[in-house]
């Protein structure tokens, strides 16, 4: 605990691997109860590094908790025909459980349109509008991995949400507004800012709990927090080191470890929990779909 004063006290780190060990134990748990291995489908387009390097991480850990998964690596220039055709076969392939497009997409391509043409039953990134419908009317299935690997992060470090007053900033689809969702459908008070929100700091320091997913470089400063909230920072952002190197740095400033009661590193905090989300999506799907086939 803090009082925000300059006493020297530093908030209680939120590590994200052990909360993401936990998440995938339980899913490779209930995959193995399943006849055969959950199959996870992803596709990419281009050969963008941030791309590459999380489809990587989200492939070589499917295999680590015995998930079957597949990828596959499209040419930049794929029509959107094309992919629409690919996204219509892995839809009728019984032995694919959940398909994933990594976005973003080439702008020749709408992100819209292959949302879309995902079935519902294997859309593990909770994107498809019947999935986003169900969650804001507090039924979730499949929801949105990076906001539900942040809830399920709450929960494992007891961090009470009902009755909290929640200020996440940022209402992108695949962050912000689920998170709001989730947060509502477990009872917070959630308030949503975003780039035309005036005073900033007047709506963060009235958090409880804070989320930062943002996109920019230490946007939330010590001032902007209320003393001994929970601060969880969402942001990626690649910036070049005084050593000439390059690495990841979060939203929120190093300095806001003085005024939080506890906060989320970059990295090491909620990206480990996006990918283990997805396979416990992906198993999820597969348990529907072995149940449904009864
Ligand atoms: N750890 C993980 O697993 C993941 C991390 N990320 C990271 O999270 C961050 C956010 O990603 P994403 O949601 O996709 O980003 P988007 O760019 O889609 O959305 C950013 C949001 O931030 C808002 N915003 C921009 N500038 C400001 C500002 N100055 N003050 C207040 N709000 C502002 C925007 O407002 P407006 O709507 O008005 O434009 C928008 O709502 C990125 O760094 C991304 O890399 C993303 C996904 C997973
Ligand atoms: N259809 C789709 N679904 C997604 O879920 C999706 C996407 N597209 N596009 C991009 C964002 C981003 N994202 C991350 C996943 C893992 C880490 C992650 O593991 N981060 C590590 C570090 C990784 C590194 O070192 O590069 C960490 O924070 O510790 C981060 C970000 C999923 N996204």
């Amino acid at each position: 605990m803090t009082d925000g004063s300059s006493g020297g006290t530093v908030a209680r780190p939120l590590p994200g691997p052990p909360a993401a060990a936990a998440l995938l134990a339980d899913a490779a748990a209930r995959a193995a109860r399943l006849a055969s291995p959950p199959h996870l489908s992803i596709v990419r387009l281009g050969e963008d590094p941030a791309s590459v390097s999380y489809v990587r991480g989200k492939d070589r850990k499917a295999r680590e908790v015995g998930l079957h998964s597949t990828v596959y690596a499209l040419p930049e220039d794929t029509s959107q025909a094309d992919l629409l055709a690919l996204v219509a076969r892995l839809n009728a392939d019984p032995d694919v459980n959940g398909i994933l497009v990594q976005l973003p997409l080439p702008a020749h391509v709408s992100e819209q349109a292959v949302l879309h043409a995902i079935d519902p039953r294997k859309d593990v990134d909770g994107f498809h509008p019947v999935n986003v419908g169900e969650l804001w009317a507090g039924r979730p299935v499949l929801a949105p991995c990076t906001p539900a690997g942040i809830m399920y992060m709450l929960g494992h470090y007891s961090i009470p949400v009902a009755g909290a007053r929640a200020v996440i900033v940022g209402r992108s689809h695949i962050v912000g507004r689920p998170l709001a969702a989730m947060l509502l459908n477990a009872h917070a008070t959630v308030t949503v800012a975003h780039s035309r929100t005036p005073d900033l700091g007047a709506v963060t320091r009235e958090a409880d709990l804070l989320f930062a997913a943002v996109g920019r470089v230490h946007l939330v400063t010590p001032d902007m927090v209320k003393p001994g909230a929970t601060v969880v920072d969402v942001g990626i952002n690649r910036v070049v080191g005084a050593d000439g190197k390059a690495h990841l740095t979060g939203d929120v400033h190093p300095d806001v470890a003085a005024v939080a009661g506890a906060l989320t590193p970059v990295p090491g905090g909620v990206g480990p929990l996006t990918i283990a989300q997805l396979l416990a999506n992906t198993v999820t799907a597969a348990e529907r779909q072995a149940a449904a086939r009864l």
